[in-house]
Order: C-alpha cells, then sequence, then structure tokens
C-alpha cells in the first residue's frame, strides 16, 4: 500500500509539474504523437530544474531509497545497489546505481525506473556532474495512472506569494514579535539539540476572515526563505498518505494546515469509526498528531507548521495543547494603525485630511484589512480611493447597526447555527479579536465551546469537552462517585468545570498564562474538593504550573532570591524549565 502510494505521489508532483510548465495544446499534442509512435511513455526527472535543486527528484531518490532492497529482489533486477545513511535520516537507504534499472510493480502495472548521470566537461575538464531518473510505462496506462494520480494533485501545492513583513499590515508589536520568535527558532539549532528538543515549531494563527492568516504566512516564508506546503486535509484519503505527504515536505518549510476547524472532520482518538465521515476514509485526528509528534519532527530539520482557524474554540484540544502549537497568534480586524500600513503601503501616503474620518468609524466597526485593501486598490487616485473606503465603511457601521437592532436568534430561544457564528464572530470583535489590545490575562473562559451537549456515559457535557471527560474516565476513574451532590445534571456541571480547566490548560501555554488566572483555577478546584470530587491531582499540577511560572516569569512577584531557591528546588535552569512547561502543563494529566 505504502509503495503504491508512494508511486502515486511521485509520479502526481510530476504530473502537476507537467501541466504547469506546458500548455494544454502542447500537452495533448505531444501525448498525441507520443500515443501514435510509441507504445511506452518516459518521465524524466532531473536533479536541477529552472536552476534550482528539484523536488521531484528528492522525492524519487527518497522514494527508491526505503523500497529498493524489497523491490530488488525480483527477477531481473540490478546486482548491485548504493547504499548510505545521511546525517539526519532515521535509516539506511539505498540507491540505484548508475545506469541501473529496477521494475517497480504499481497497481499491477509494470514501471520501469532508471538512474542515469553523466559528467558534463568544460574543454574536456570535468566541471560537474548531472543526474536524472526515467519512469517508463506502457501509454495504454496512461489514462489510469492519471486517474489514480488526480486525488494527490490536489493534496499538497508548493506556493510562491509576494507578502513581506515590509508590506502586511500588523498592529503594535507582533511585527517584532513575530519576527524575533522566527528568528530564534531558525538560529537556535544547537539550543534545539542540547535540550533535546525537535527543532520544529508550530504556530496556531486564528482569527476572522480577511484578517491577514494566509499573508502573514507568506510574510513568514519569505522572511525565512522556506517553501510553503498548503495541505488540504479533506481531500486526504488515509493517515498513510498523509503520513507520505509529510515524510516528503522538504526541510526549511511551513507546512500549511488552513481552517483546520472545518477542512476535515477529524475523527476523535477515542472515536473507532475512522472512516464513517467519507465514503473513502479519511486522515484521522491521530493520524494528524502522530505526523506533528512523530514523522515531521524526526526526519528533518527546521520545519514549522502552521493551522489557520477563524475559530480557535472550535479546534480539537489535543491540537492544541502546549508545544503542539508553540505560539497562538491572533490576527484581528483593522485597526486605525493597521489602516496607516495599509494606506502607505497602497497609497503611498502616510497623512490626508480624510484620514480622520476613516479612522473615526474604524474605531466603531469591524471591518478586514482585506475589505480595507479591496477599496484602496479600486483606483490609483488616493482621494478617490479615501473616498470610496469611507462610503464603504459607513455602509457598513449603518448595516451592523441595523443588524444589532434586529432581536438575535439566542434572545428569542432559537438556534439557527448560522446567526451562532455572526454573533460568535462579533462577540470575539469586542472582546480579543483587536490585535492592539492588551490581552485580557485575568478575565479566564473556562469553557469556550459552542452550545451542542452530548452524553459521556450518564453526564451530558458539552460536545468539546467530551473527549476530555472520557481520558479523564479512562485515567482517574469517576471522579464525581462520592460528590455530595447528587443529581446527574449538578454532576455534570462540576465535571465541565474540571473539564474547562483542563482545556484552558491544554490550549495555552505557559506564556500566556497568568497567576491570577491560575489562582482562579485553583479556587475552582478547591470548591470541587469540598464537594468530594477526586481532583487532587489537577490541584497538584496547578500548584506546579503557579511555581514554575512563578520561576520563568521575571515579572512575577517572586524575589530574586526565592526564584533562585526554587529553581535550586527542582533542579532545573529558566530556559530548560519553560521549555520543559511549554509542552508538558498537562503531559501525564490524563
Ligand atoms: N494585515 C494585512 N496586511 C496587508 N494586506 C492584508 C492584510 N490582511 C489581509 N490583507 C489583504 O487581504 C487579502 C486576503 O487576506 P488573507 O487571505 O491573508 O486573509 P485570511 O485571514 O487568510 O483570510 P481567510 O480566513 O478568509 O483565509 C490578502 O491577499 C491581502 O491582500
Amino acid at each position: 500500500m505504502a509503495s503504491s502510494l508512494s508511486i502515486l505521489a511521485t509520479l502526481s508532483i510530476i504530473r502537476t509539474t507537467f501541466n504547469d510548465l506546458i500548455p494544454k495544446e502542447i500537452r495533448n499534442y505531444l501525448l498525441r504523437f507520443i500515443r501514435r509512435f510509441s507504445s511506452e511513455f518516459t518521465l524524466v526527472i532531473e536533479e536541477t530544474h529552472d536552476g534550482s535543486s528539484n523536488h521531484l527528484f528528492k522525492a524519487a531518490m527518497e522514494y527508491l531509497g526505503s523500497h529498493l532492497l524489497s523491490a530488488s529482489s525480483a527477477e531481473g533486477s540490478p546486482k548491485r545497489l548504493t547504499v548510505g545513511k545521511s546525517e539526519n535520516a532515521r535509516k539506511i537507504s539505498f540507491g540505484l546505481d548508475k545506469h541501473s534499472e529496477i521494475v517497480d510493480i504499481f497497481h499491477g502495472i509494470p514501471m520501469k525506473w532508471r538512474y542515469n548521470a553523466d559528467v558534463n566537461t568544460t574543454n574536456n575538464q570535468p566541471r560537474s556532474e548531472s543526474r536524472w531518473y526515467e519512469i517508463s510505462f506502457q501509454k495504454n496506462h496512461a489514462e489510469m495512472v492519471k486517474g489514480k494520480r488526480e486525488r494527490w494533485c490536489s493534496d499538497t501545492i508548493k506556493l510562491d506569494h509576494p507578502m513581506t513583513f515590509d508590506t502586511l499590515a500588523l498592529d503594535g508589536d507582533l511585527r517584532n514579535t513575530i519576527i524575533e520568535d522566527l528568528d530564534s527558532f531558525i538560529n537556535g539549532k544547537e539550543y534545539y539539540k542540547k535540550i533535546g528538543k525537535v527543532w520544529k515549531r508550530g504556530y496556531l494563527l486564528y482569527g476572522p476572515p480577511g484578517t491577514g492568516k494566509s499573508s502573514l504566512i507568506a510574510a513568514m516564508a519569505n522572511h525565512l526563505n522556506f517553501d510553503i506546503y498548503n495541505m488540504n486535509l479533506s481531500a486526504i484519503y488515509s493517515d498513510s498518505s498523509l503520513e507520505y505527504l509529510l515524510l516528503h515536505v522538504s526541510n526549511r518549510s511551513i507546512l500549511v494546515i488552513e481552517d483546520i476547524d472545518c477542512t476535515v472532520k477529524l475523527q476523535n482518538r477515542e472515536a473507532g469509526d475512522q472512516t464513517a465521515s467519507h465514503p473513502h476514509g479519511q486522515a484521522t485526528l491521530s493520524g494528524l498528531l502522530n505526523a506533528i509528534d512523530g514523522l515531521l519532527s524526526c526526519c528533518g530539520d527546521a520545519r514549522i507548521i502552521v493551522f489557520t482557524t477563524n475559530y480557535k474554540d472550535k479546534i480539537d484540544p489535543a491540537l492544541l495543547r502546549a508545544g503542539r502549537m508553540d505560539k497562538h497568534i491572533c490576527l484581528t480586524y483593522c485597526t486605525v494603525s493597521t489602516f496607516k500600513q495599509l494606506a502607505a503601503n497602497y497609497l503611498g501616503i502616510s497623512n490626508h485630511d480624510l484620514f480622520s474620518r476613516v479612522e473615526k468609524i474604524i474605531k466603531e466597526i469591524s471591518v478586514s484589512p482585506a475589505e480595507v485593501a479591496g477599496e484602496l486598490m479600486k483606483s490609483k487616485d488616493p482621494i478617490n480611493c479615501l473616498e470610496g473606503l469611507i462610503q464603504f465603511l459607513e455602509s457598513k457601521a449603518s448595516d451592523s447597526e441595523a443588524n444589532s437592532e434586529q432581536p438575535k436568534p439566542e434572545e428569542e430561544g432559537g438556534n439557527n447555527k448560522k446567526q451562532e457564528k455572526v454573533s460568535k464572530s462579533k462577540g470575539s470583535t469586542e472582546t480579543d479579536m483587536k490585535n492592539s489590545d492588551p490581552p485580557n490575562h485575568n478575565a479566564i473562559t473556562f469553557v469556550v465551546v459552542g452550545c451542542n451537549s452530548t452524553s459521556v456515559g450518564e453526564y451530558t457535557i458539552k460536545e468539546e469537552l467530551a473527549p476530555i471527560l472520557k481520558a479523564l474516565f479512562m485515567k482517574h476513574g469517576n471522579i464525581v462517585s462520592n460528590c455530595s451532590l447528587k443529581s446527574m445534571q449538578c454532576r455534570s456541571s462540576l465535571l465541565e468545570i474540571a473539564c474547562g480547566i483542563i482545556h484552558k490548560l491544554q490550549s495555552t501555554t505557559l506564556d500566556d498564562l497568568t497567576e491570577p488566572q491560575l489562582q482562579s483555577m485553583l479556587a475552582s478546584v478547591s470548591d470541587l474538593e469540598s464537594l468530594n470530587l477526586q481532583v487532587g491531582w489537577l490541584h497538584k499540577r496547578l500548584d506546579e504550573i503557579i511555581e514554575a511560572l512563578q520561576l520563568v516569569k521575571p515579572s512575577s512577584t517572586l524575589k530574586e532570591d526565592d526564584r533562585k531557591n526554587l529553581s535550586q528546588t527542582i533542579s532545573c535552569n529558566e530556559p530548560e524549565l519553560s521549555c520543559f512547561y511549554q509542552r508538558s502543563l498537562v503531559d501525564g494529566l490524563l
């Protein structure tokens, strides 16, 4: 199976490139020409392409490296193979010797692989070596191979985008914070090695549509000179396909999984049926988690993985757990500062009499940078653009005024999902979506989830917390069995509080937690204990996290001497401790 997928992958990438480079008419002509005069079709994959290294060549090499030994037992296979192990590889890999061939069977079709190498000379002096693979198969199988490849083609696309940190409008310190984070990651190879952590970084970008999540990814890639691989999870039909694709993401690249909340209904790890929601099967949550923690981790140098979502609350907490997504970055509606940056970029002006009118409305309504950028692109004349923008903003303001006068479905007791989405994003706008606003660290939302409930055994709990409750029961048993409150409804609510706290810990890094937040969680846990819930383990973990927080946060109330004492007691230095807790706020808890 893996072998077939690998061939599919390699061929599909080749086909994508072939299709990209050669116009359709010429392609059709070439195919007709080949069909008329030859019974064999050959694809040539050279080591370099357009002056830079060819990913397809690497993919072919890796595929052969891991499959040659088994294929070489077939009759007529070459008697010589090359063998080696590169610095970052986990196992030995094999290669075809120069000018040798091997036949691999794919869906019953023989595919002939040939490896060639030639020395280029100038004035009879050897200068460089050209290497290439040839894959040949019978032309009458072309349609079948095409059909099999189709679904792969859309899965992984390498993107080029001109956005940079100079052209991306970001509020306040966000730009510098992100650049510093990227730089410290990219320069941190030795540091990661020293602390025994895989050299990878995960970012979660969240915020309403059009606030620049994709643009930020492009700016990150351009800053680091990384490739971008955009993966559409809903088009991946199995974990092994996912695994294969991830294995073939090159080093120094950003793997992007956009709209993680809605592109795919990843099955929960506890759910047994992994194919129910898709007729062809589907990548699972555990497959993705394995890929992030395992595969992606061990095969290569610097890797960045980025998830984007419009609704952070809808993401499975397991994906948000600290250590998987190291940084959560909130992108927000347009502020005065982002508007000024956009005006400078698009219109080349840093001030104008009309600015004050734009700024006044922008402060009052939620408008995305994409919407503002759209207006600023409508004319070459700055005044026309600004007047158009003011008109647009005014009509948006009057629309939102009219909407706010309509009774909301929730107020009417309705349960309309679409409306729920709208009111949720409006809520976010008013609270934490403006990236200029300081984060409200003391406002704890334990349960930041939707309103659908589900049953876990005899208890009813918010759908999003169900996986946590199941894991909690597995590890700690029925913690409410001795509870002094007897009704299932009350017990369910208490379980929801405990799960809400765990959800919060799972989805936050130590950097983003404050002592008052933790003290408030601790107070809730003490209340639960006073009602005889068995949550001593959670109490203990919160105590540990508070200690760690005091140690790693210079702004905490701990005096320097206390900090040193604490550091000695825990026998861990500050960066180690910070790093440890980034990934293990909840490790072992469930
Ligand atoms: N912060 C920004 N600075 C400059 N341009 C922006 C910014 N945000 C959005 N834009 C413009 O709006 C367009 C759409 O933005 P982008 O696709 O990055 O938003 P998004 O948050 O990824 O949207 P979605 O959630 O719908 O995928 C971009 O191509 C860019 O031209």
